[in-house]
């Protein structure tokens, strides 16, 4: 089965391709494309894009991910988390192949308290989490075979992500002030691109998981102080100091995006459609692209 995957300098895209590296001989081949050949914000040219590659499946976690800059540039973040994906749904149902599609928790307002189930109502706070829930609406639309896979708190050795903010700036300071009253799952991209693979496999097995929308995190929940301080755990150790980090309330932590206070998603159905789901706790996951990181580090010395 050839698999096109979109966005692979980004932290899943780049993920699933290594992780995928040596999988061709059990009959999956990754195609992964970058903007040059597959350009979200071209919806017109997506066409061509598939039929150069003539995929059997695509995989989509490429998006316009700045939360903040969104505010400034709708625009731009409509066309490629909404138009693209669109596109590409219609160009996946003209050719009757498959479309698994990345979005984010922060389709919800996070008024809730307990974690988010897919068929939960959504209300998107910012520019950013509207497009990306247009996305999905116009995919849902366009194509029945398709899976939109929700995930959170993105990380990865490598990456525009926060625990590289966090291992930057306390490097240089004795004091961080993190906000303690937005919750949700820090989650690697490393795992996020083994759930994928799962669900590639489950479907070359012929038991693929229905159709829909899906929920993906680590296990367990904390807030960004508490993903701060676990950060700084892990440092501590090699650094033989740790910046202090102040929990504050998001009102004294002011950005031109609004977040979720609460975005903890609801795993269940996806592991109970999918036994074969790797999954591990946040802190678990955590270990293991820490010490990738630093091992990069190394290497860049
Ligand atoms: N990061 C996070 O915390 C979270 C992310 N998600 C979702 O997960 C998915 C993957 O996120 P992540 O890997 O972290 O994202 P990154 O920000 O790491 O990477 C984004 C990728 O999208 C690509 N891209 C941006 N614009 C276009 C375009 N016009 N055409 C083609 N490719 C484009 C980027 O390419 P280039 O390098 O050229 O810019 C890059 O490869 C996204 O759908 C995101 O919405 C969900 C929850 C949390
Ligand atoms: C750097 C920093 C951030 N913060 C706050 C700001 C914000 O409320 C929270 C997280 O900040 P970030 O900007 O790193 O994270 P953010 O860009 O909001 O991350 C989101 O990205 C998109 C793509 C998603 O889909 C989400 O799941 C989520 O991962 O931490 C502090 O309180 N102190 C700090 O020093
Ligand atoms: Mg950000």
């Amino acid at each position: 089965m050839r698999v096109l995957v979109t966005g692979v300098t980004g932290q899943v895209g780049g993920a699933l391709v290594r992780l995928a590296g040596g999988k061709a001989a059990e009959g999956v081949e990754i195609v992964g494309v970058g903007r040059d050949r597959l350009d979200l914000a071209q919806p017109g040219r997506i066409d061509g894009a598939l039929d150069a590659v003539r995929p059997d499946l695509v995989i989509n976690p490429a998006a316009y991910t700045a939360v903040d800059k969104a505010e400034q540039e709708p625009d731009l973040a409509f066309t490629i988390n909404r138009d693209g994906p669109a596109a590409l749904a219609a160009a996946c149902a003209e050719r009757r192949i498959g479309l698994i599609h990345v979005s984010t928790d922060y389709v919800f307002d996070g008024a809730g308290t307990r974690p988010y189930r897919p068929e939960d109502p959504v209300s998107p706070l910012g520019v950013y989490g509207v497009s990306k829930e247009a996305g999905e609406t116009a995919i849902r639309h366009a194509l029945e075979d398709h899976v939109i896979l929700r995930t959170a708190w993105v990380y990865a050795a490598r990456g525009g992500n926060f625990m590289n903010t966090m291992l930057r700036v306390g490097k240089d300071r004795d004091e961080l002030r993190v906000v303690d009253d937005q919750h949700g799952t820090p989650t690697g991209a490393v795992d996020i691109a083994s759930a994928l693979l799962a669900l590639v496999r489950a479907r070359m097995d012929g038991a693929p998981v229905a159709a829909g929308t899906y929920h993906y995190t680590a296990d367990g929940a904390t807030t960004w102080h508490g993903f701060a301080e676990a950060i700084f755990d892990r440092a501590e150790p090699l650094w033989g100091r740790r910046p202090t980090v102040h929990a504050i309330p998001t009102s004294e932590y002011p950005t031109p995006a609004r977040r979720p206070a609460y975005s903890v998603l609801d795993t269940s159905a996806l592991i109970g459609a999918l036994p074969t789901l790797p999954h591990r706790s946040w802190q678990a996951a955590l270990d293991e692209v820490f010490a990738a990181r630093m091992a990069a580090e190394e290497t860049v010395r």
